[in-house]
């Protein structure tokens, strides 16, 4: 039986050893590195501690922005409707999103990587539909910038902890250097007492990573940490292919200064699975209106996702080309078969 102790809390790791190229911090940036690989083959989940890179009020700023919009009249917020453009940017009501089958109780508003030449009838290829709240697009394309260069910066710093060839590192650079990122507000009300479901379901993030900013609400999101021995006490919302799965849920509490990380699928791909992506969830029994921003640093759009030579496994893991794989993921967002159906 896994007892409760250090273990279980996620590890928080500072980027800014790699902030500078200073000869002087190089120590510093290879213990960084050994811990970035460390919390990946361990949780894939860790703290990223980015005080030395943006100003704690910016992010504020976006929870602030987005509940100004969350608090619009309904009427309002579904002149957003995914449905205008092509069901993956735009505003997602209450339970329209689904995850394993189940409605997930929150809102939220997409916002995708512009494409040149839009065209709505194409999936993911429509043009984002920004909220009228005053300064919510410019705060929003300014975070979106940083946390674009930040992808950057932890995945070189994180190529070296796994230890790829400076050619591989390259190749990596070379899918992820035109990002086809997305950034999520979500709203979540508070579950009713007697809601046996969950506001989010468990799932993993199927992208590169994911820099996870949200309110100080605590108890909200939760992760799940594998730990062979152990009864899971709740099966709540865990998808069916996970219910052999022995593992602990703990909670991943918002710490000032850091952002939530977490690797997605192309990472188990691109280490040819040792790194995993690991299942979280959102359960928010609290009293207030609770927001998240997600940013998700994906692939570039037309990507070849493939185990690197150095990390190859038998039998080993099937390439992708991300896009294809992003459009496969988006069609299964939402329950009504009329949407998403790519
Ligand atoms: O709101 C959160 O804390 C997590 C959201 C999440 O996991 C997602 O959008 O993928
Ligand atoms: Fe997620």
């Amino acid at each position: 039986m896994a007892s409760a102790g250090t273990l279980d809390t996620l590890p928080i790791i500072d980027i800014a050893p790699f902030l500078n190229s200073d000869p002087a911090d190089a120590d510093k940036r290879a213990a960084t590195s050994a811990a970035l690989h460390a919390a990946c083959v361990e949780y894939g989940f860790f703290y990223l501690n980015i005080d030395a890179y943006v100003d704690r009020a910016e992010p504020e700023e976006l929870t602030r922005l987005g509940k100004e919009f969350f608090l619009l009249p309904q009427e309002e917020k579904n002149k957003l409707a995914l449905s205008n453009q092509d069901y993956a940017r735009g505003y997602a009501k209450l339970n329209e999103n689904v995850t394993s089958g189940k409605a997930d109780a929150h809102e939220g508003l997409d916002l995708y990587r512009p494409v040149t030449n839009p065209d709505k009838t194409k999936p993911v290829w429509g043009e984002n539909q920004w909220p009228e709240v005053p300064g919510f697009r410019e705060k929003y394309e300014i975070w979106v910038e940083k946390m674009k260069a930040l992808g950057l910066i932890l995945m070189e710093a994180m190529s070296i902890g796994l230890g790829l060839t400076r050619e591989e590192w390259n190749d990596l650079r070379s899918q992820v250097d035109d990002s086809f990122w997305v950034m999520r507000v979500i709203g979540y009300p508070p579950l009713p007492k007697d809601h046996d479901g969950v506001s989010c379901g468990a799932h993993k993030d199927y992208g590169c990573l994911t820099f996870l900013y949200t309110d100080p609400t605590r108890s909200a999101l939760q992760v799940f940490l594998r730990r062979p021995g152990t009864t899971v006490m709740d099966k709540t919302g865990l998808p069916l292919e996970q219910g052999t799965e022995e593992g602990i849920w703990i909670n991943a509490d918002p710490i000032p200064g850091c952002v939530v990380c977490n690797i997605g699928e192309m990472w188990e791909i691109w280490t040819d699975g040792l790194y995993r992506s690991t299942l979280h969830r959102v359960v928010h029994r609290g009293s207030n209106y609770r927001v998240s921003v997600p940013f998700f640093f994906e692939p570039n759009f037309d990507a070849l996702v493939k185990p690197f030579e150095s990390q190859k496994t038998t039998p080993t893991r099937k390439a992708i080309v991300y896009g294809d794989f992003l459009v496969s993921k988006v069609g299964n967002n939402f329950a009504d078969p009329g949407k998403g159906k790519y």
